[in-house]
């Protein structure tokens, strides 16, 4: 063959017997070609497939050998194909082809365009018990029953980790992707991962645990945050408050019926707010104003009544509160107002921790926690026979006492600031500057209704006052500012030099914005004097209050 034929041939044949050359036709037939092919080939060891330089640059050669024969096929390896760059360049390239083959975590299948299986690699034989090549030249639904490779050539579409069932509850996580050349489907690769499916389950475990801790902590915080806000709402730092809180922190997440007592308007409800949001964040908050609700509606409004149980009743039939407040807290306001006779069926059902609806036999468990309310003396109505003495036990696992306004003088600065601040945010209002003889002043009046009258003097003087200013005068519109003893008045009085530290000292107080510290620090005294000042002004107030 001429020279020029030869270099231009696409391909060459090389035979040996035992290494001698006995015939070399194409490529094959360029001394240089085989010179290359005898130190590829004796590199080569006994792969068949193995790269080799070739005079116009790099080929491929594919060896047969047996009986001490060597068919050797060799033509140049085209630089558009990855799989020929590949073995061109690397040296070791057959070494990962192997390994890739033969990795025991990853089997290999390889179907035709015509859906016929012509390769299954060893592991997966194994996995599968067939022989060595005994799966190939099959249909591939032969050799793996619900396999997708021949879909995969029909689609031209890959199919990423979807799971395969071998039977057996054995599953295995397969990729499938369509080969292709010039454009056309000419095949499809299998590949199934024996190690990834317990590295899949597992990560989904973790996954799993993860998003239920995740779930966990998102309540957590949901619950902190509702739980801070409505601690938050009690305002005042002194003694008594700052007692009041901790125990309402203490109680509030153990599983026991708290009662909580207090004059009217002293801020039972926000106690029992923080209660609930502390110990059953996210659940429901059901109040019942006993007081409030016909006594004849009293029983109906807690049991419920059943679909058509009276004239008038819902159709459908109704929830009472014991329902509603399930998982929840139920509170019950003004408990000391409850009718007798609903009285002895609460009891039962606090017993029981079942209810039925009005006109049902279907007794419904309850798991709500009960915190109830009253400003009433329930010793006085145990005693006068209006309050059944075992109901009280019942409800009053815990008994919590809120303190009248009188017994925490020091708290109206703060209370004062903070009740202007809710009221200028409802009426969209700038907050105003407070004179600081407004606080001294308010510190010096009855509260007999409490924070709720506190609240509303406030409020009053605001509605009257310009929005950039809160002076003493615009609390002029009532009595009370007449009744207040005039400073003058006060200095006069001799016997009454304690009174007066006392209101300096709230005065104070006030002017720092409730800071016991700083004021102490701008009075020149002590803190516990001043704690004793503040402490005395208190009590002087509870034993005018006596006469
Ligand atoms: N510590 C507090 N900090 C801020 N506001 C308070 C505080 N205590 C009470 N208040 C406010 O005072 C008003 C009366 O409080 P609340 O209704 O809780 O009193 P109560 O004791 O339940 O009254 P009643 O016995 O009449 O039902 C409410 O506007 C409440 O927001």
């Amino acid at each position: 063959m001429p020279e020029e034929q030869i270099s231009a041939a696409s391909l060459g044949v090389l035979v040996r017997r035992q290494g001698a050359v006995v015939a070399a036709l194409g490529l094959a037939a360029v001394p240089a070609t085989q010179q290359a092919l005898a130190v590829a080939l004796a590199a080569a060891g006994d792969r068949t497939l193995f790269a080799l330089p070739l005079p116009l640059g790099p080929g491929i050669a594919t060896a047969l050998r047996a009986d001490g024969l060597e068919v050797v096929l060799l033509r140049p390896a085209d630089s558009g194909a990855t799989l020929l760059d590949f073995v061109a360049a690397v040296p070791f390239a057959f070494d990962i082809l192997e390994q890739i083959l033969s990795d025991p975590y990853q089997g290999i299948t390889v179907a035709d365009h015509t859906g016929t299986m012509r390769y299954v690699s060893p592991v997966h034989e194994k996995f599968l018990g067939l022989p060595p090549g005994g799966g190939a030249g099959k249909p591939v639904e032969q050799v793996i029953r619900n396999s997708r490779l021949r879909a995969v050539v029909a689609s031209g579409k890959a199919e990423i980790g979807q799971p395969l069932e071998f039977g057996n509850a054995v599953t295995r996580v397969v990729n499938r992707r369509p080969v292709r050349r010039d454009g056309q489907v000419i095949g499809a690769v299998g590949q199934v991962m024996f190690r990834d499916t317990e590295a899949v389950a597992q990560m989904a475990a973790e996954m799993q645990q993860l998003r239920t801790q995740l779930e966990f902590y998102r309540r957590e915080l949901d619950g902190l945050r509702e739980s801070r806000g409505a601690v938050a709402e009690l305002v005042g730092d002194s003694q008594a408050m700052q007692r009041l809180r901790e125990e309402v922190a203490a109680v509030a997440r153990l599983d026991v019926p708290v009662l909580v007592q207090g004059e009217s308007g002293t801020g039972k409800e926000l106690v029992v707010r923080a209660i609930h949001a502390l110990g059953r964040p996210g659940q429901a908050l059901v109040s019942l104003n006993l007081a409030a609700v016909p006594e004849s509606l009293v029983e109906s409004e807690l049991f419920g009544h059943a679909a058509g149980a009276f004239t008038g009743s819902a159709r459908q039939g109704r929830p009472g509160k014991f329902e509603m407040a399930n998982a929840g807290t139920l509170f019950l306001d003004e408990v000391g107002d409850i009718p007798m006779d609903v009285q002895i069926k609460l009891l039962r059902v606090l017993e029981e921790r079942v209810a039925e609806r009005l006109g049902s036999h279907a007794a419904r468990p309850l798991s709500f926690r009960l915190v109830s309310a009253t400003h009433r003396d329930i010793g006085a109505l145990i005693d006068g026979g209006a309050f059944r003495h075992d109901l009280f036990y019942r409800i009053s696992g815990v008994r919590l006492q809120v303190p009248p306004l009188r017994e925490r003088l020091e708290d109206i600065p703060a209370l004062l600031a903070h009740f202007v601040l809710q009221f200028c945010q409802r009426n969209g209002r700038p907050m105003p500057c407070i004179d600081p003889d407004v606080a001294a002043w308010l510190a010096e009046q009855p509260w007999p209704g409490n924070l709720r009258q506190l609240r509303h003097r406030i409020e009053e003087a605001l509605v009257f006052s310009p929005p950039e200013r809160l002076a003493l005068a615009a609390f002029g519109r009532g009595e009370a500012l007449r009744a207040a003893p005039a400073p003058q008045q006060q200095a006069a009085a001799p016997a009454r030099l304690k009174d007066h530290e006392r209101s300096a000292a709230l005065r104070t107080l006030a002017e720092c914005g409730g800071n016991k510290k700083r004021a102490a620090e701008r009075l020149g005294i002590s803190r516990s004097y001043l704690y004793k000042l503040l402490g005395e002004s208190a009590a002087s107030r509870r034993s005018s209050q006596a006469l």
